[in-house]
């Protein structure tokens, strides 16, 4: 699988947040994207989700089935996308019911387990701490398999265990396959080529 971004443009309220952007990455290949704040990186990790147009450039993807690149992803934003009024393991059945369309993710439970969240997985999720709240959000990434990740300030509010779990859920990602595509201003500890966005402020 290679997905390949030829000089792309984005625009948001009618000003150019960046353009003429290029890059590819092979199966098992991760990309952090920096950039100071307003740079640009979330903006782009939409772009690349299906969720903002691109008002210039191509995305594609080879190698792959004939799903869209937006059926093949994984896309965590800064947002942790939790229903406060569902219980934690009801929202992320409501993910593997939406996402999973039978590709072998592991099971809700099992993914609230692997986050250590399995004593909180029948709170309403509204009652969760925000570090909970994200590694509840990231949970996603395990009940539907989809080969590509992108990730938005992935390690927001975790604590040092937290970081390190899912610096190896990610490495895990990567060596079976996978690509991440990872926008922070923190230290990720994943193998990656870096991306900066926008100049220095
Ligand atoms: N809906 C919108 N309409 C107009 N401009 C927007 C909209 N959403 C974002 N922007 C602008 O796009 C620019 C890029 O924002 P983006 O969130 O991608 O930055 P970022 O690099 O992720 O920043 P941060 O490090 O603060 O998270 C910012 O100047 C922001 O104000």
């Amino acid at each position: 699988m290679r997905l390949s971004a030829s000089r792309l443009s984005v625009e948001r309220g009618g000003r150019v947040i960046f353009s003429d952007l290029s890059f590819a990455l092979q199966d098992g290949e991760s990309l952090v994207v920096t950039g100071r704040n307003g740079a640009g990186k979330s903006t782009l990790l939409r772009a690349l989700a299906g969720l903002l147009p691109l008002a210039q450039g191509e995305l594609s993807l080879d190698g792959a089935c004939d799903e869209s690149i937006s059926e093949q992803t994984h896309y965590i934003g800064h947002a942790d996308a939790l229903k406060g009024a569902l219980t934690v393991v009801e929202n992320l059945e409501f993910h593997a019911a939406l996402l999973d369309c039978g590709r072998g993710g592991i099971a809700p439970s099992a993914a609230l387990a692997e986050f250590g969240l399995g004593h909180v997985a029948h709170l309403p999720s509204t009652y969760l701490s925000a570090g909970q709240k994200r590694r509840a959000a990231l949970a996603k990434l395990l009940v539907a398999r989809r080969p590509i990740w992108l990730l938005d300030e992935p390690t927001t509010a975790l604590d040092a265990a937290s970081q390190s779990l899912m610096t190896a859920i990610m490495a895990a990602h990567v060596s079976d396959g996978g690509l991440i595509i990872a926008a922070t201003h923190a230290k990720l500890h994943l193998a990656a080529r870096e991306l900066q966005l926008g100049a220095a402020a």
